[in-house]
């Protein structure tokens, strides 16, 4: 059966890398019916609207989507397309590779960053000129959703639940009994550690961590984090998983200061069409398309933000070059 595979590109390198991933799609010996929308700066300057309609629902009926970057816009984006699939985990791997200068090349981590709640929930208002206020919402049912998912992914190895519970009692106290409590009817081992300490202690030495299962922000910030460990924003991939759905997107931004040079390291989205490949259940394409890419982060060619000159599109054809 075709795939309906849903294309999102964005702003900035957004429309370099998602193009680079579509490239190496093609190169697979599976067939996709790819639609490509807009969303994004671009278009609501364009159009005033950011996530048009038409985008939004083609997101929620696709078998997955493939999303690029937005750039100011970005929350009016991505927020609701994590909604419109019911995303209730984010899983952004970040791992070194040889071959790549890495602060930590012993880093080998895996976030699965809770995604519907939290400080995201959207209750934030501005009551007077000096005073703001933002409402943090943290519900049993999206910890749970959270913690079956990671009972499932770590059943050997086990989790360790990243929280601040010593300060926010009630939300992240609520957040992190739940996700241990599902872990222990399920026999599968987790521990938990306060999430300020985490940001040392994986600096420090990684290889401490394995899978971190985190309230919303902070799986947003601390994922940026291990980024800087293994070599850079260029290198992290995410799914945002529902149920049926999934919307696949580097975690980096549009990266304004590189947009349009052609040089964007294509690795984070080639890895997240990987993730939508294996979440399709396309596994040995999966892998084919993983083991390309550590190969060419292995020998060559890379980008310049790992030091090298190459291009984006020398780097996508290396890749494609490795799977044929
Ligand atoms: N999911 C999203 O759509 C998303 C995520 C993060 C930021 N943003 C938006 O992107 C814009 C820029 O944000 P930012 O600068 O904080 O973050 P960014 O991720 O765009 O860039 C941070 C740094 O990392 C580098 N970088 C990122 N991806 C790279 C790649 N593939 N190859 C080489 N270098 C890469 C950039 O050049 C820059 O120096 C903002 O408008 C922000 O709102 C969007
Ligand atoms: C742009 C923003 C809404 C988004 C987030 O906070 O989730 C981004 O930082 C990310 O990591 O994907």
């Amino acid at each position: 059966m075709t795939d309906e595979i849903v294309v999102v590109p964005g702003d900035g390198i957004g429309q370099e890398v998602v193009p680079a991933a579509i490239d190496v799609l093609e190169a697979l010996d599976i067939e996709f019916a790819f639609r490509e929308v807009d969303a994004g700066d671009a278009v609501k300057e364009a159009t005033g609207e950011a996530l048009p309609k038409e985008t939004r629902e083609a997101v929620a009926s696709a078998d997955a989507t493939l999303f690029g970057a937005a750039g100011e816009t970005a929350a009016d984006v991505i927020l609701p397309l994590r909604r419109a699939v019911d995303s209730f985990v984010n899983v952004r791997p970040a791992r070194a590779y040889p071959g790549v200068d890495a602060l930590r090349p012993e880093t080998d981590l895996v976030f699965l960053r809770e995604n519907t709640e939290g400080v995201y929930a959207g209750h934030e208002a501005r009551l007077t000129d000096d005073v703001s206020t933002l409402t943090r919402v943290v519900t049993k049912n999206a910890s749970q959703r959270l913690a079956e998912y990671a009972c499932e992914y770590a059943a050997e190895e086990g989790f360790t639940v990243a929280h601040k519970a010593n300060v926010m009692r009630e939300t992240d106290g609520l957040f992190r009994d739940t996700v241990l409590e599902v872990a222990d009817e399920h026999d599968v081992p987790a521990d938990t550690v306060l999430m300020d300490a985490f940001a040392t202690h994986v600096c420090l030495d990684p290889s401490q961590f394995d899978v971190v299962v985190c309230p919303n922000l902070a799986g947003d910030v601390l994922s940026d984090l291990a980024a800087g460990l293994v070599g850079g924003l260029g290198l992290l991939p995410s799914a945002n998983v529902g149920p049926e759905r999934g919307v696949f997107e580097p975690v980096h931004g549009t990266a304004p200061d590189i947009a349009g040079q052609g040089v964007a390291n294509p690795t984070a989205a080639l890895l997240s069409a990987a993730m939508m490949l294996e979440f399709l259940g396309h596994e040995s394409e999966a892998e084919a398309v993983e083991t390309a890419v550590e190969g060419v982060l292995s020998d060559g060619p890379h980008t310049p933000d790992l030091g090298g000159s190459a291009s984006t599109a020398e780097v996508t054809h290396a890749v494609i070059d490795r799977l044929s």
